[in-house]
């Protein structure tokens, strides 16, 4: 992972620091400490191999009170620009044979295959790497699992309706389906190994020097695209505990970095954004903030409440995009008033969840022609 994008070199900032100030809005949210036997073996792991701010001394895992997911919290204030927490990157997994760049996995389905291939499925390897795989989500009955459209029967696609969301689904669909066939691995295994992959592996530039490891490309119309060409010269890679870290698309806290990327003992860090009160979730925005609620749902399988981004992919148009909120079958009052009776239900097994995630994309859409 000796990747050339960053010559920074940065101290871990001492935990305890005084510096958070009025820029935080809001209470601190709670959480509860992650005991369980996975991330402690996992959080033993780090430490032995020197990750720092992995304690409960700057960062730790935790499951938020309110909406049951897993993800980061600060357990002391930390100042701007703060490097929260360092991972060394010989403990990331590699998705695919960095020497050979992005050339054997153009897709997140390469991604995927190659992760049952070289570590999953590989009875050597998986042991070696049982610290962090033992806390992925297994199967689609993991608490942490969050169906991407994918998994969705074929009449709720049609019911997302925007083309171009449709199109990538089906694509999604196709993809594993054909590398399935052509490698023999299980179907499900493949799309699950899919879903791990694309929403959770971070891209690591490795060509241009003036990267952050999270940049990606545009097509003229302002949508994430892969380029004929690009990804070449980069990577996925799945870093244990930062993958923990959760989305935010209006005001993310900390972002994702390489320190001394060009030396042999390289980085993964978090660093903060602004200062952060103990206690507070630690979020970061994917893939640099640029993803619509389109790439979204369809490579994370969740809807932001707030998503700009929504609105400028809107207004630059082009394939695939409903021009106007006549376009669409319903009215934002429909989806929201049909969503407010999901949501006021109780939902034990869940059976709710796709359709409550149609909805909210679909809703998030139509406020977005609001803003054009
Ligand atoms: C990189 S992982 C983050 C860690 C994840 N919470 C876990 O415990 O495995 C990305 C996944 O976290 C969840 N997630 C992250 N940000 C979210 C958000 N703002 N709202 C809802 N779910 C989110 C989604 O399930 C997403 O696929």
């Amino acid at each position: 992972l000796a990747a050339k994008s960053s010559k920074k070199s940065k101290k871990l900032a001492s935990a305890g620091g005084k510096g958070f100030g009025a820029s935080s809005s809001g209470a601190a949210l709670l959480h509860t400490p992650d005991d369980s036997e996975s991330t402690q073996k996992l959080l033993q792991f780090l430490k032995s191999q020197k990750a720092k701010g992995v304690d409960q001394g700057v960062a730790e895992i935790g499951i938020h009170d309110k909406t049951g997911q897993r993800g980061l919290f600060a357990t002391t204030n930390i100042k701007k620009d703060q490097i929260i927490c360092m991972i060394p990157s010989d403990v990331a997994l590699a998705l695919s044979d960095p020497a050979k760049l992005g050339k054997d996995a153009p897709t997140f389905a390469h991604g995927g295959a190659n992760f049952l291939n070289m570590y999953w499925n590989n009875a050597e390897r998986r042991p070696l790497w049982s610290f962090y795989l033992d806390t992925l989500p297994s199967d689609a009955k993991s608490p942490y699992f969050d169906a991407t459209p994918d998994f969705f029967s074929p009449e709720e696609i049609e019911l997302l309706e925007f083309p171009r969301l449709l199109d990538n689904i089906r694509k999604r669909q196709h993809d594993i389906e054909s590398l399935a066939a052509e490698q023999g691995l299980d179907q499900d295994q493949l799309q699950f190994a899919t879903w791990l992959v694309s929403s959770r592996a971070f891209n690591i530039n490795l060509a241009d020097a003036q990267n952050t490891p999270e940049e990606e490309q545009y097509d003229e119309r302002g949508q994430v695209v892969t380029k004929a060409g690009a990804g070449l010269n980069s990577i996925r890679v799945m870093v244990p505990f930062l993958d923990l870290c959760n989305h935010d698309s209006v005001a993310p806290n900390c972002r994702f970095t390489m320190i001394d990327a060009d030396k042999d003992e390289a980085w993964f860090a978090l660093e903060a954004n602004r200062p952060i009160p103990a206690g507070r979730e630690l979020q970061m925005a994917y893939r640099s903030g640029i993803y619509s609620s389109v790439e979204l749902l369809l490579n994370y399988g969740f809807v932001p409440t707030e998503n700009k981004v929504d609105a400028y992919m809107l207004r630059k148009g082009g394939e695939g995009v409903i021009a106007s909120a006549d376009g669409w079958t319903t009215t934002l009052e429909e989806d929201q008033s049909m969503l407010d009776m999901l949501q006021s239900k109780s939902d034990d097994d869940n059976k709710n969840d796709a359709l409550k995630k149609i909805l909210a994309f679909r809703s998030n859409m139509k406020k977005a022609y609001q803003d054009l």
